[in-house]
């Protein structure tokens, strides 16, 4: 398949030249423009990859794979050979991979492991205006690292593009030491933004987006032509709700009198959000049957780079579920708050990609004057520091007050951080990390929880921890298993590919067993044996 025409094709000379030319360049471009599946192709083809891999990397897993997906479709070649990509728990790369999409969080690992990223030869941070904990780690390590000088023991100078439609263009500029920007102008195809007037700022705080978006979804549904839609929703519970809602009315539609467009003749619904398999996820992407509109109830995740064929209209409720750390209990919590005015450009980025769209925007000009920001709140500024600390400290970075923060933490944060991390023995009175921190670091989880499950199979009891764990690192403890797409006897035309109404499955001993096993893992590759291990002995 032949890449379409988009946008950045007739900037390709220039992208090329400008990365060749400097190490650091910013890249910016409408949504849709083809910043995230060409440019790491352009690249490749010009020849930037001779001296190592592109490494391209996005927030989340969704997109990771299916832009991977999608360039490789695009470039002729099977997933993981050429093209591919790397997220937790699944590597689909080889060792001819030259463009390789993978999580920030990857890239992070693989720094602590290879600190001068010697199989890359350019590095891309898409999306960066999600200002991600890694992304941000990776701005300063990066500028740390690669823009200066070029690290001595490497073959070729270390290429650095970040990217997004939506970015602080001065600020970062000006942090990688004044670098160029390069706009590609135009887009792909046109979006209309509808205000629906049904929230103001005095919903902020109250539950009323969800009934509000399955309105407005009825409403498109019934009264605009063929094309699929995606509604944006903040979290699990809130999108079972909606395609619970969404089902019930859509199964007294009579499509004969009540649907403007005669082709369209039903709806299949899909959710889709962080906690659900992979598998389920990629539901959203397989076409519906003829006749049937899609409608995928999403949180954030499908905001940024997705593109899922066929959607023209976009439901936005407004609001997103965003973690905030709580100092009072010590944890980070996830509350709704009213999404920045840059993440709904990018959520109504998502219809128009293949042709042109609408976002039916739930709120008010009102609520998007006073209640929403111009840019989202960097997770470092909201969120716990000890996991990012403690990955600096195993880099070897002492001083974390100075680090190169694009957006510096409150200083007592980082203290409180250090804290905490001397509390569970990850680094000793100086502040150096102790071995127990090296351990520790390779977790999928916050240092005091990997601590207290490692003291927990050192005491034999993780039993009775894991669980404790588990539940304490994902949003919601209960799933509905998966099953296949339910076809009402009474509204054949109604298809529900969410999950069996009411029934809820406990997922603990998954998740449970799943850590355990990992914690098995880990102590096997250290050569400890998680029965024998003695506590202080070992790490002290
Ligand atoms: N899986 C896909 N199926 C069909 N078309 C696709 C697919 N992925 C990308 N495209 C096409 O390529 C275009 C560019 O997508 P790309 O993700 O590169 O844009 P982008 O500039 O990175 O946008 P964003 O900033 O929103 O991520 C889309 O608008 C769409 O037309």
């Amino acid at each position: 398949m032949d890449s379409p025409a988009l946008p950045i094709r007739r900037s390709r000379r220039e992208l090329v030249e400008a990365v060749r030319e400097r190490p650091f360049l910013i890249v910016t471009g409408e949504t849709g423009s083809g910043k995230s599946t060409q440019l790491p192709r352009y690249l490749f083809e010009a020849g930037l990859a001779k001296h190592g891999a592109i490494g391209v990397t996005q927030p989340r897993r969704v997109a990771t794979m299916s832009v991977a997906q999608r360039v490789a479709e695009e470039m002729g070649c099977a997933l993981g050979t050429l093209v591919g990509y790397q997220v937790r728990f699944d590597d689909c790369t080889s060792e001819d991979t030259a463009i390789r999409y993978m999580t920030d969080g990857c890239l992070l690992r693989q720094i602590l492991t290879d600190p001068l990223l010697s199989k890359y030869s350019i590095i891309i941070l898409d999306e960066a205006h999600e200002r991600s904990l890694s992304t941000d780690i990776l701005f300063g390590l990066l500028k740390k690292l690669f823009l200066q000088k070029k690290a001595p023991d490497r073959k070729t100078e270390m290429k650095v593009v970040v990217m997004s439609a939506t970015l602080e263009v001065d600020k970062l500029s000006e942090f990688f030491g004044h670098c160029s920007v390069l706009h590609i102008p135009g887009r792909s195809y046109p979006v209309k933004e509808i205000f629906c007037n049904l929230l103001s700022p005095r919903d902020v705080g109250s539950s009323a987006y969800v009934t509000e978006a399955v309105k407005v979804t009825l409403d498109v549904h019934l009264n605009e032509p063929e094309g699929d839609i995606l509604v944006f929703l903040t979290g699990q519970i809130e999108i079972e709700k909606a395609c619970d809602l969404l089902f019930k009315k859509a199964e007294s539609i009579d499509y004969r009198y009540e649907v403007h467009d005669q082709a369209v003749e039903g709806l299949l619904i899909l959710p889709l959000y962080g906690s659900m398999s992979t598998d389920q996820q990629k539901r959203i992407f397989l076409p519906a049957p003829t006749g049937i509109r899609k409608c995928v109830v999403s949180t954030n995740i499908a905001a940024t780079s997705l593109t899922i064929e066929g959607v023209r209209y976009v439901v936005d409720s407004g609001f997103v579920k965003q973690l905030n750390h709580n100092p009072r209990v010590g944890l980070d919590i996830l509350e709704v708050v009213p999404i920045s005015k840059s993440e709904a450009k990018q959520r109504a980025g998502r219809a128009g990609r293949t042709s042109s769209g609408k976002s039916y925007r739930l709120y008010s000009r009102e609520f998007w004057e006073q209640c929403m920001p111009d840019h989202t709140v960097p997770e470092i500024r909201r969120t716990s520091l000890t996991s990012v600390i403690l990955t600096l400290k195993c880099l070897s970075v002492h001083d974390v007050i100075r680090f190169p923060y694009l957006d510096p933490p409150e200083e007592r944060h980082i203290l409180e951080a250090l804290k905490e991390l001397y509390q569970c023995s990850a680094i000793d009175r100086r502040g150096h990390v102790t071995r127990l921190g090296e351990f520790l670091v390779q977790f999928p989880l916050p240092p005091n929880l990997s601590c207290a499950v490692i003291k927990a199979a050192s005491l034999d009891c993780e039993d009775l921890l894991l669980p404790i764990a588990a539940m304490l690192s994902v949003e919601n403890v209960f799933i509905r298993p998966g099953r296949k797409p339910l076809i009402p006897k009474a509204a054949p035309y109604v298809f529900k590919a969410s999950h069996e109404l009411g029934v809820r499955a406990h997922c603990m001993p998954g998740i449970g067993q799943q850590l355990f096993q990992r914690l098995q893992t880990s102590m096997e590759l250290g050569c400890l044996c998680p029965k024998a291990v003695s506590w202080e002995a070992t790490f002290a």
